[in-house]
C-alpha cells in the first residue's frame, strides 16, 4: 500500500489537521494516511505536552470510523526526542511492502533544514506539501519527489485549542466532538 505519513505533536489532535488528513488520502493516490503521534518534536518544547498515551487516544477518537485514516504510536517505541529520518527507517524496516510519502504544510517544509539527516530525508522519500498562508513555496523550485498540494485550510492550531480549555471556552467544531468530550471529562489542559 501507499502509505502518508502525517508527523506531529497532535497535542490535541484539531479540525485543521482532519482537514488535511482527509483532503490528501482522497485527492492522491495513496491508500491510507496515517497520524503519527509524536512523543517529543525535537524542536518544540515538552512543558505543555499532555501525556503521549492521553494524546493518542484523542487521535484514535478523532478518526474512529475512518476506514482510511489510522494512527501510530511507533515513534512511543523509538528514542526521544522523535527524529523523523530515524522513524522512517525504523518503518520501511518493518513494512518493506508498503511505501511512505510525507506530509507537511509549507511551514514545516521552510524548516527542514533544521531537521536531523536532512539531506537524506529529502534524498529519499516522497514528500507531499500543502501551502500553508504566510509560508509561500515556489512549486518549480521543488525538488522532483515533492508535491506541492492545494488543501483546504483551517487557521487554528493545538496552541489556540489549549487556551480556549484553559479559559474555559468552548472547543466544539474545532475538535471532533468525542475529542472534546475526553477533554472535557478528564480535564485535559485545564491546569498550567
Ligand atoms: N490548522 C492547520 N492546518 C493545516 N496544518 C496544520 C494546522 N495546524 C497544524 N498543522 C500541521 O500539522 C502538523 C502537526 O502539527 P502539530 O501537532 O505540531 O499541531 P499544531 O497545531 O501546529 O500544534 P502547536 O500549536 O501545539 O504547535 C504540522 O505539520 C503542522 O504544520
Ligand atoms: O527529525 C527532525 O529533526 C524533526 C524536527 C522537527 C520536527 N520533526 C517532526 O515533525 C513533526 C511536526 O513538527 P511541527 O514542528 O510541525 O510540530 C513532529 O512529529 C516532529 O517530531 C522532526
Amino acid at each position: 500500500m501507499q502509505i502518508g505519513l502525517y508527523f506531529g505533536s497532535f497535542n490535541p489532535v484539531h479540525t485543521g489537521h482532519l482537514i488535511i488528513a482527509e483532503h490528501v488520502v482522497s485527492n492522491t493516490p495513496l491508500d491510507q494516511v496515517w497520524l503519527v503521534v509524536s512523543p517529543q518534536n525535537p524542536l518544540k518544547p515538552s512543558a505543555s505536552l499532555l501525556n503521549e498515551y492521553n494524546r493518542l487516544n484523542l487521535a484514535n477518537l478523532a478518526i474512529q470510523d475512518n476506514e482510511k485514516l489510522k494512527v501510530s504510536d511507533v515513534e512511543f517505541k523509538l528514542p526521544k526526542p522523535s527524529y523523523t529520518i530515524d522513524t522512517l527507517t525504523y518503518l520501511r524496516e518493518k513494512y518493506p511492502q508498503h511505501s511512505f510519502t510525507v506530509i507537511m504544510g509549507s511551514d514545516s517544509y521552510l524548516n527542514l533544514q533544521r531537521w536531523k539527516n536532512y539531506e537524506v530525508l529529502i534524498r529519499d522519500y516522497n514528500f507531499i506539501i500543502y501551502e500553508r498562508p504566510a509560508f509561500p513555496v515556489d512549486n518549480s523550485a521543488l525538488p522532483q519527489n515533492f508535491i506541492l498540494l492545494n488543501a483546504p485550510l483551517l487557521d487554528i492550531s493545538s496552541t489556540f485549542i489549549r487556551e480556549q480549555v484553559k479559559k474555559g471556552n468552548s472547543i466544539r467544531y474545532l475538535v471532533a466532538d468525542a475529542v472534546a468530550r475526553e477533554i472535557a471529562d478528564n480535564g485535559y489542559y485545564k491546569a498550567k
